[in-house]
């Protein structure tokens, strides 16, 4: 039998910590292939030279060997080339939007580089200055910095660092590493795979974030535009033929004739605020304002400011002027509170006031101010269960209710999702993009938690990560991401699997789980291991049964075999 020899790598880097870091990353890819040996400069440790291959933690490192290995002919090696890695960013990530922070890093284009990155991956709203130990002058008011790894080259005065970690080798770097040692194969697919997933979580996670910057800042929008509040969506714009959306609708716009107040229910993002503007546009109330105001986040001091105004000289702070609030400012119109179940016990019995009196007291005046305005309020809380808890007001409550909309969750009106699907596609942004079938089956499968919003957004996601005119499985967020939750799997499935079907595709999901390509001969290895023996012609027939029983589906471009969620739910099912 003749043992194959592992090839010799030798990692070098710049200091211990850089070592550290890209050995754990050779390690996870090719340590089974390959032995890594390292050598740190800073230590001065006698290089290995009859290595196969020389890997370079970048062209500093290059060249310091270079230097102190003057006589040493290098054949084989590879300038490692770096990128930030995802791991660490979750903490940078929930920074607030245009903070100042300074970007630390060894030299002047490697900190502008980092910012770049930053900014590459999604991270644009923060405002990042290049910091690099040879600047005289920091500006004084920074007090954040981020840094790969830098600590010690932090400035003077700085209160909090937020180490990102060293920066990796890159995927590219990987490839080549693959290909000098001659053992790039099926395994590219996997590394390609476990790349993609990691950007693929962070852009979600990005995603999701600036989606909450942007609400709590819907309300701080309102002072800085001023002007211009006007409703943007009507009727027309609600789309879906479920008996639920229909039935919302209808309500909604007999409910738009009156002047009644009106509570809408619904979890986050099924078009609250898309009714709420329907509504007032068509009401009487049209031709006036329309103001949104999103109470989460926002202290009961400047929500009372900004909701009631107030006189010159009412605290520190104040405008010359005094202000006026948006109650006033929506007079004739619509005011739309969102998220009510999100305000204090106090503010509760000021908005009370509002709603009986239909007057306003600004804060810090003795007068009283008339205002003609419609209530719409939202909320995604179980306000009743909020009373029992003696945390909302059961007079607000039965005030707010006059008129009642309930929006239902997409899981619970599945066949709107073509509709909506086709009619995000219709827009500007998204002109001429389709999806293939087996896409729309996850997508109906899906249980949407954040509902419309999570949808049009995945879909938003989709048309940018593909450059297909039909966007294919591969462009689909990860599969942890489209896992069966817990509501779809009540309804079991009728499909009836032999003992072999229902192994190989256990072993399958097994493969896929742990991120590695399910090929025939990886099947059938994990099966022998649970004890079913079967040919390569047994399972060539086996995978097409249960592809063609929708359990198993092959990915367009090098993904493999994947596993439906009808196949799933399948596997659940015989657990
Ligand atoms: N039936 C629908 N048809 C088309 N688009 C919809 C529909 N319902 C919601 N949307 C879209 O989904 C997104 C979220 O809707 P909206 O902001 O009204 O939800 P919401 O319930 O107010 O969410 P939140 O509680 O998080 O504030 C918006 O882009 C909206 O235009």
């Amino acid at each position: 039998m003749v043992i194959k020899q592992k090839k010799k790598i030798m990692l070098i880097a710049g200091s211990r910590y850089t070592q550290d870091a890209l050995y754990s990353q050779l390690i996870e890819y090719i340590g089974a292939e390959a032995e890594i040996i390292r050598y740190t400069i800073d230590e001065g440790i006698k290089p290995e030279l009859n290595s196969d291959l020389f890997v370079f933690s970048s062209s500093e490192s290059y060249k310091e060997f270079s230097q102190i290995e003057k006589e040493y002919k290098l054949t084989s090696y590879i300038i490692g080339k770096r990128m930030i890695s995802y791991e660490y960013l979750d903490r940078v990530m929930m920074l607030p939007k245009n903070q100042k922070i300074v970007f630390v890093n060894d030299t002047k284009e490697s900190a502008e580089q980092g910012i770049q990155e930053l900014v590459d991956l999604g991270i644009d709203y923060l405002d990042l200055i290049p910091y690099h130990p040879g600047i005289i002058k920091m500006p004084e008011d920074i007090k954040i910095a981020i840094t790969p790894g830098e600590i010690d080259k932090t400035p003077k005065g700085i209160d909090e660092v937020y180490d990102i970690g060293v920066r990796i080798l890159d995927f590219v770097t990987i490839v080549n590493i693959l290909k000098k040692l001659d053992i790039l194969d099926d395994r590219i697919k996997i590394f390609a795979n476990k790349y993609s997933n990691k950007i693929i979580d962070l852009s979600k996670k990005i995603m999701m974030l600036s989606e909450k910057n942007e609400k709590t800042e819907k309300f701080l929008r309102q002072n800085i535009v001023g002007k211009g509040y006007y409703a943007k969506y009507s009727f027309d714009d609600i789309k879906g033929k479920s008996e639920e959306i229909v039935e919302a609708k209808i309500r909604a716009e007999k409910l738009a004739k009156t002047d009644l107040t009106i509570l809408i229910d619904g979890e986050s993002g099924t078009g609250k605020e898309l009714f709420a503007s329907a509504i007032h546009n068509a009401s009487k109330r049209n031709k006036a304002p329309f103001i949104a105001v999103n109470f989460s986040a926002i202290s009961d001091e400047l929500l009372e400011s900004e909701l009631f105004g107030y006189e010159e000289g009412s605290f520190t702070g104040a405008k010359k002027g005094g202000k006026i609030g948006l109650f006033e400012q929506a007079d004739k119109g619509t005011i739309f509170l969102d998220e009510i179940g999100d305000i204090s016990i106090k503010m509760q019995s000021k908005l009370l006031r509002v709603l009986q009196e239909k007057e306003i007291r600004r804060v810090g005046a003795d007068r009283i101010i008339p205002v003609d305005i419609r209530i719409i309020a939202a909320t995604n809380k179980d306000l009743r269960q909020m009373i029992q808890e003696k945390q909302f007001r059961e007079d607000l409550y039965y005030r707010l209710k006059m008129g009642y909309v309930g929006l239902p969750a997409l899981r619970h009106r599945k066949e709107d999702i073509p509709i909506i699907i086709e009619s995000t596609f219709e827009s500007k942004e998204m002109k001429s993009r389709s999806i293939d079938g087996r896409v729309l089956d996850v997508l109906i499968n899906y249980d949407w938690p954040g509902n419309i919003r999570e949808l049009i957004n995945t879909l938003m996601y989709m048309s940018a990560v593909c450059d297909e005119k039909i966007l294919d499985i591969s462009s689909l967020p990860d599969d942890r991401f489209f896992g069966i939750s817990s509501e779809s799997i009540k309804d079991k499935i009728n499909i009836e699997l032999s003992i072999n079907e229902k192994s190989a595709l256990i072993a399958i999901h097994n493969l896929i789980s742990k991120g590695e390509l399910a090929s025939r001969e990886k099947i059938i290895i994990k099966m022998s291991d649970s004890g079913h023996k079967i040919s390569d012609y047994q399972i060539r027939k086996i995978i097409k049964n249960l592809e063609s029983k929708q359990l198993l589906g092959k990915a367009k471009g090098s993904y493999g075999l994947y596993i439906t969620q009808t196949g799933k739910k399948a596997i659940t099912d015989s657990l």
